[in-house]
């Protein structure tokens, strides 16, 4: 059995991960080892294999006798530890979901029902890099893979509406104090069917501008509001984010000479963990839409196209009803004014599970197999 140690395995993605791994039976497959950076002898999780002591995360010794270590942990600790392990001599499999890793020539970027490929042909080469993507990407990826496998996107657009969760745990309870407060100082008069609303509008626009409206999280109000800008200011008015979206889908893809254009507005909206995207997609030809729907259904096992109709779209189309699971639906599929080669898309998808977790989980399963 391989050794596999765990790392930021308590935090959200790293929960999301053991629950996924305890859904689908990993543990029996693996001798699981869990690492920590505070608790260093307290109690290891059991995972059907009995209960163990939590070993140091940044003790290279303990490290080096792992086949495979899967860390959701964070980019400060890869940064420190990674480059130590491999000048140690490691020479095991690295899952990580930080973005510290993935640009570099030596990793790869898993999202296996996209490039399987990619990931085959590094395997063969020796490969031992795996780095989950970027949520906003690997889900748009999941919801246009059968567009991109055909060859058929000539650019794309992204305007993101990216939910609490890509922020931060502390960020996701920060959202419901702040929805709390809108609610606290407008339910007075909520509660009277006599109140006016612009009165009740002034209230909750008077507290979400208090100088004690709570912000420690995000800076600002998100809960009444949203927050169009998301990762650091690169400086040349794109977001880190927004750089990540072509960066990294042409990585995914193994598009290094002829890279496909992919750009956007990537903003934060008072969604839990569910990211949701509106595409404009510019087409190398004009393909009808009845095959477009055809592609996209077919790519992957998660994808499901809803059908652009009113009742359908509001009822499948959205955090509420993705939250918490593995399909990424993809609907509002139309052809624009612009021209027969331009439509629209709108998807949504977990972005702790196909957006995090479940492309690591399943790149260990990988592991296993080969
Ligand atoms: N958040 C997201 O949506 C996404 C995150 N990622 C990446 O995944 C990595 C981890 O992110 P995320 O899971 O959000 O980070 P968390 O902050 O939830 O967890 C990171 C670590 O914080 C420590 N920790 C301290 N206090 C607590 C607490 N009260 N509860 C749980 N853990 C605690 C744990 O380490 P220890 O047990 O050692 O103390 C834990 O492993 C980051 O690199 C991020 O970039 C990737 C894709 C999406
Ligand atoms: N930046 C994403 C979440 C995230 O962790 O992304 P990355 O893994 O690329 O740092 C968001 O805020 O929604």
């Amino acid at each position: 059995m391989k050794r596999v140690g765990l790392i930021g395995w308590r935090g959200m993605v790293g929960s999301v991960l053991m629950q996924r791994m305890r859904e689908e039976g990993d543990f029996s497959l693996i001798e699981p080892i869990f690492f920590t950076t505070s608790n260093l002898g307290g109690q290891a999780p059991d995972v059907g294999q009995g209960t163990s002591l939590l070993k140091d995360a940044k003790n290279i010794a303990d490290l080096k006798v792992m086949d495979i270590i899967i860390t959701c942990q964070g980019g400060d600790y890869t940064t420190e530890i990674f480059p130590q392990l491999r000048a140690a001599g490691w020479s095991g499999h690295w899952i990580d979901a930080a973005s510290s890793l993935r640009m570099q020539d030596d990793t790869v970027i898993i999202l296996d029902p996209v490039n399987w490929d990619v990931i085959k042909q590094s395997l063969s080469c020796g490969g031992r890099n795996w780095i989950g993507g970027n949520c906003t990407v690997s889900l748009m990826l999941m919801a246009l893979g059968g567009l991109f496998k055909a060859d058929l996107i000539e650019w794309v657009t992204a305007m993101t509406y990216q939910a609490a969760s890509g922020a931060g745990a502390q960020n996701m309870r920060e959202l419901l104090v702040q929805m709390g407060e809108a609610h606290r100082v407008a339910k007075g008069l909520l509660e009277d069917p006599a109140s006016a609303i612009l009165d009740i509008d002034r209230e909750v626009a008077g507290i979400l501008r208090d100088e004690t409206f709570p912000t420690d999280n995000f800076g600002v109000p998100l809960a009444g509001s949203l927050i169009p800008w998301i990762d650091k200011d690169l400086g040349n008015g794109q977001s880190r984010e927004e750089w990540k979206g072509q960066a990294e889908t042409n990585k995914i893809l193994g598009h290094v000479a002829t890279p496909v254009p992919v750009d956007g507005l990537c903003v934060r909206i008072g969604a839990m963990r569910c990211h949701s995207q509106a595409l404009t997609i510019k087409l190398k030809q004009d393909v009808p839409l009845e095959d477009i729907h055809g592609l996209l259904a077919a790519h992957n096992d998660w994808v499901k196209v809803v059908p652009n109709q009113r009742d359908i779209t509001v009822k499948d189309l959205t955090p509420v009803a993705v939250t918490g699971t593995l399909t990424v639906p993809v609907g509002r599929l139309r052809k624009l004014a612009m021209g027969p080669e331009y439509i629209s898309a709108f998807t949504v998808g977990d972005q702790l599970l196909w957006g995090a977790a479940e492309p690591l989980r399943r790149m260990l399963r990988i592991l296993l197999e080969a």
